[in-house]
């Protein structure tokens, strides 16, 4: 795909986003108390964005034990990206981790033989062993639980799963999910890092539908959405919202959704944050094409990683200063815009 020259090549967002409530700090702390009865961590990240969905405080915790990467929302992510990305983990010495769709249940079997084989080799007939799926939130931890003890045991739901980021709130006790060797497994809330100094990876995460809506507006992540679009080439969100071009202005693009799907206030003022909202989920339905938001290189990983472990180069307080003053700024836009000033 080409890259059309007249748009942005890069985007200003510096709004640090703070998602840690009370349920995510103390899950963290409960699952750090666990860790020694805990045979096997299944840590889940998202295929369309694998690195940003990285939590470095799981890093600290699971340290030297036993953990499986699963990336998420394989039927989401292009294969190019996620060839790219198997060959830059293995050139970084990574090889514990699969892609799969958490609903398959082929894909679930898959991973269940590979626990049985690999992970839990030493188990067989020794004694019952305990498992936890870990990962930020909505990535589809509570999802691949469901489909292991399907798979596992033929046994129902036993975790409550949703598009809504943060719907697990409690770790509950364990599930069986193999009989032989004896298996459980934890299913834990999604958190989110305490401090994550970059913005823009926090956006990413916005995106993909991985924090709470009220969180960011949605025509900020709007306007994310249709520079990556734009600046990838894809023009498929031209033909599935009947624009006649591309634009890079995301005023125009929302004002043209809102008659589209009629998001008017009364008087036919354009209901904005309406469109942004109905501009992202066809994002997230695929309905644009498919699309990996971080850069899977080698040195690209090597360079967020690097960025997410080494947060003392940022200041707290003066990102916290620069949120308040961002946030002003754009409420202050957002009146104007309500009010055609
Ligand atoms: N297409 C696709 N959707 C998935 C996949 N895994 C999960 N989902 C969907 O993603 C949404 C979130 O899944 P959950 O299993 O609730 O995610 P979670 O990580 O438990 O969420 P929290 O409770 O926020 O921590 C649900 O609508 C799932 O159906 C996948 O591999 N592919």
């Amino acid at each position: 795909m080409s890259v059309i020259s007249k748009f942005r090549t890069s985007f200003d967002f510096s709004i640090p986003i703070h998602w840690h409530p009370g349920h995510m700090s103390k899950s963290l702390m409960k699952m750090k108390q666990m860790i020694n009865d805990i045979d096997l961590f299944i840590e889940i990240r998202d295929s369309r964005i694998p690195i940003s969905s990285i939590n470095s405080e799981f890093e600290k915790m699971i340290g030297d034990k036993k953990r499986i990467v699963v990336y998420s929302r394989q039927d989401l992510a292009p294969t190019e990206s996620q060839s790219q990305l198997e060959k830059s983990l293995k050139t970084l010495g990574y090889d514990d981790f699969c892609f799969m769709n958490c609903k398959s249940l082929i894909d679930t079997d898959r991973l269940l033989n590979r626990i049985k084989k690999n992970e839990l080799k030493s188990a067989y007939g020794i004694k019952r062993s305990s498992a936890m799926v870990v990962g930020m939130p909505n990535v589809g931890k509570s999802t691949l639980l469901n489909s292991l003890r399907k798979a596992g045991v033929n046994k129902g739901k036993a975790s409550k799963a949703g598009a809504t980021p943060g719907l697990t709130k409690s770790l509950a006790s364990s599930v069986r999910i193999l009989e032989y060797p004896e298996l459980f497994l934890y299913d834990t809330p999604g958190v989110m890092p305490p401090f994550n100094p970059n913005p823009i990876s926090t956006l990413k995460f916005a995106l993909t539908g991985g924090i709470k809506d009220n969180l960011l507006e949605y025509e900020i992540i709007a306007d994310y959405l249709l520079f990556r679009l734009n600046n990838s080439g894809s023009t498929e969100y031209v033909t599935q919202l009947g624009l006649q071009e591309p634009t890079d202005n995301i005023n125009e693009l929302l004002t043209h959704v809102c008659h589209k799907i009629g998001a008017l206030h009364k008087g036919g003022i354009p209901d904005y944050p309406t469109a942004a909202r109905f501009f992202v989920s066809q994002y997230r339905y695929a309905k644009y094409g498919l699309f990996c938001l971080d850069d899977v290189s080698v040195e690209g990983i090597q360079k967020q990683l690097d960025e997410m472990n080494d947060p003392s180069k940022i200041s707290k307080n003066q990102l916290k200063k620069e949120h308040k003053k961002k946030l002003k700024e754009r409420s202050l836009e957002r009146y104007k815009r309500k009010m055609g000033i």
